[in-house]
C-alpha cells in the first residue's frame, strides 16, 4: 500500500549475487555476501537436506516479542513444484508452527532449539502456512537462518 511498516523481527538477506535479490511486503533486499560464519552453517544444512541453496534470509528475533506470521514461502523463483527451504536454528528456543491450508486446527509444532536444523521439503509450501508466534515468556534473542534455492532469478 506503498506504506512502512516496521517489521516484528530484525532481517538479513544473502545470496551467491547480486542478481538475486528478495522481494517481500513490497520492498526489495539488495544481497549481502556470504559470511563465513553463515557459509560454513550453509554447508551443515546442505548436508543434511541433501539439498544445495544459493541464498538466505536471516532473522533476528531479539525476545519473544518479536515474531513472525502465518505465510508460505511459495514465491514462483524457488520454482513450482516440490523444492527444499533448509533452516538454522541458533539462541533461545522458539516454537515454529505449521498450519494446514485444508483445516486450520491442524496445527504441528516444532520447539526450535539451539543449532536445530528444519528441512521443509516437497509441496510442504502448497499445503501448509508456517509462523513464529509471540511468547511473552521469552527474553532471549534467536537468529533463524532459512536457505533456499532460487532457481527462476529472472523473477527477482
Ligand atoms: O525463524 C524461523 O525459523 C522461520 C523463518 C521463516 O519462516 C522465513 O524466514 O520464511
Ligand atoms: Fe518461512
Amino acid at each position: 500500500m506503498g506504506r512502512r511498516v516496521m517489521q516484528p523481527r530484525l532481517v538479513a538477506y544473502m545470496a551467491d549475487h547480486a542478481g538475486l535479490s528478495y522481494t517481500y511486503s513490497g520492498s526489495s533486499m539488495t544481497p549481502l555476501t556470504w559470511n563465513a560464519a553463515v557459509l560454513r552453517i550453509k554447508e551443515r544444512v546442505e548436508e543434511v537436506s541433501g539439498a544445495t541453496f544459493n541464498s538466505c534470509l536471516l532473522n533476528f528475533y531479539r525476545t519473544g516479542m518479536d515474531h513472525l506470521s502465518w505465510h508460505s514461502d511459495n514465491e514462483p523463483l524457488y520454482g513450482s513444484g516440490s523444492y527444499t527451504i533448509g533452516s538454522a536454528s541458533f539462541g533461545s528456543a522458539r516454537d515454529f508452527v505449521l498450519r494446514s491450508n485444508a483445516d486450520r486446527s491442524n496445527k504441528i509444532t516444532y520447539p526450535l532449539g539451539c543449532g536445530d536444523v528444519l528441512v521443509m521439503k516437497g509441496t510442504v509450501q502448497q499445503h501448509w502456512m508456517h509462523s513464529i508466534p509471540r511468547r511473552t515468556r521469552v527474553s532471549g534473542g534467536r537468529i533463524s537462518l532459512t536457505f533456499r534455492q532460487i532457481v527462476n532469478p529472472e523473477l527477482c
